[in-house]
């Protein structure tokens, strides 16, 4: 996009009533209406085939953007205008296989080349963890093997369940197998709660990984904790996966492998603003199953984390934008 076009906002929530019309993110333009271009792209991945426990994920693209009406255009937060900075659309749903997980690996891999190949960074919604790997597949396809900032209770790095390759459980293992990740700089957040044993934690180790725990976070604070892997990260092109069970269910009780001690959307939310400076190619939010929400709790708390990624996506925009200006 040149840097004469405007981007078009969000509709105007004091003359068009939130809770009016169809859910977009955060009420921003769909693709469509802004030519098919955009910088940033919001896109739902509808798929939950890949659980091991309660399925439902496969709504949670669509309860974020019901959840994300009340968003405001001005993030306090990061002192920035997210979708004024750069535009940022609605690219609707992927449109996954739910009988075919090889399929839907597939679909997803496709939908995100085809928008990555545009020049947008990517913020897809909901869908169960299984979809982490297409996503980090096509990510690395443009910029090599990236750094993995990944927020969850669970490791995922298990190597099959059922002898399924492709599962929620799955997805950071075969993306080290298939050397997509930059194995010096990936990191767990919010891990917590038993595992099948102790050999999971060294295989994890193996894989590359290092482990901030959800009681890390609380006994070093946020501050320490995002200084820690700002350092980790340094420059690489950074993916970030959330996987909204990283929060205590008291904070997100609509998932589907709730554990106990998890962290506070707030410190989730401090973490990631502690992380404005890192070069964030892309990012997912997953495992919103919203059928076991109260209150849009989970939902809200998966709206705002999505508007603080793309905040931090469209400040970096508009600062590349400058510099080529400069030049
Ligand atoms: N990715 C999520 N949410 N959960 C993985 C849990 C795998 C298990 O059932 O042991
Ligand atoms: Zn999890
Ligand atoms: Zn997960």
């Amino acid at each position: 996009m040149s840097s004469i076009e405007t981007p078009r906002g969000p509709v105007d929530s004091s003359r068009v009533p939130r809770y009016a019309g169809p859910a977009t993110f955060a009420r921003l333009p769909r693709l469509d209406e802004v030519g098919g271009r955009t910088e940033v792209a919001v896109v739902g991945v509808p798929f939950d085939s890949g659980v091991s426990y309660r399925p439902g994920a496969r709504f949670g693209g669509n309860a974020i953007r019901e959840a994300s009406r009340l968003l405001r255009p001005y993030n306090p937060a990061q002192d920035a205008s997210p979708f004024a900075l750069a535009q940022v659309a609605d690219g609707g749903d992927i449109a996954v296989n739910p009988f075919n997980i090889n399929e839907a690996v597939e679909t997803v891999e496709a939908a995100a080349d085809e928008l990555l190949e545009t020049g947008a960074r990517l913020m897809t919604l909901g869908g169960d963890h299984t979809i982490a790997l297409p996503l980090l597949r096509s990510v690395a396809k443009k910029h090599g093997p990236v750094a993995l900032l990944h927020f969850d209770a669970h490791l995922d790095t298990w190597d099959t369940y059922f002898d399924a390759e492709y599962t929620h459980g799955t997805p950071f293992r075969r993306a080290v197998e298939e050397g997509i990740l930059d194995t010096e700089a990936l990191s767990h957040v919010g891990i917590r709660g038993p595992l099948y044993g102790k050999r999971d934690l060294d295989d994890d180790a193996k894989l590359g990984f290092g482990i901030v725990t959800s009681a890390d976070v609380m006994r070093r604070g946020v501050d320490e904790v995002a200084d820690q892997l700002r350092q980790r990260i340094g420059d690489r092109p950074l993916y970030i996966s959330i996987d909204i069970d990283c929060l205590d269910p008291a904070h997100a009780p609509g998932t589907g492998t709730p554990e106990a001690g998890g962290m506070t959307s707030r410190e989730l939310l401090e973490i990631l603003r502690g992380l404005a400076s890192c070069n964030l190619v892309s990012a997912d939010v997953v495992e919103v199953a919203p059928a076991y929400d109260h209150a849009e709790i989970t939902a809200v708390a998966a709206s705002h984390t999505a508007y603080e990624l793309t905040t931090i996506m469209s400040r970096q925009i508009a600062a590349a934008r400058k510099d080529s200006e400069a030049k």
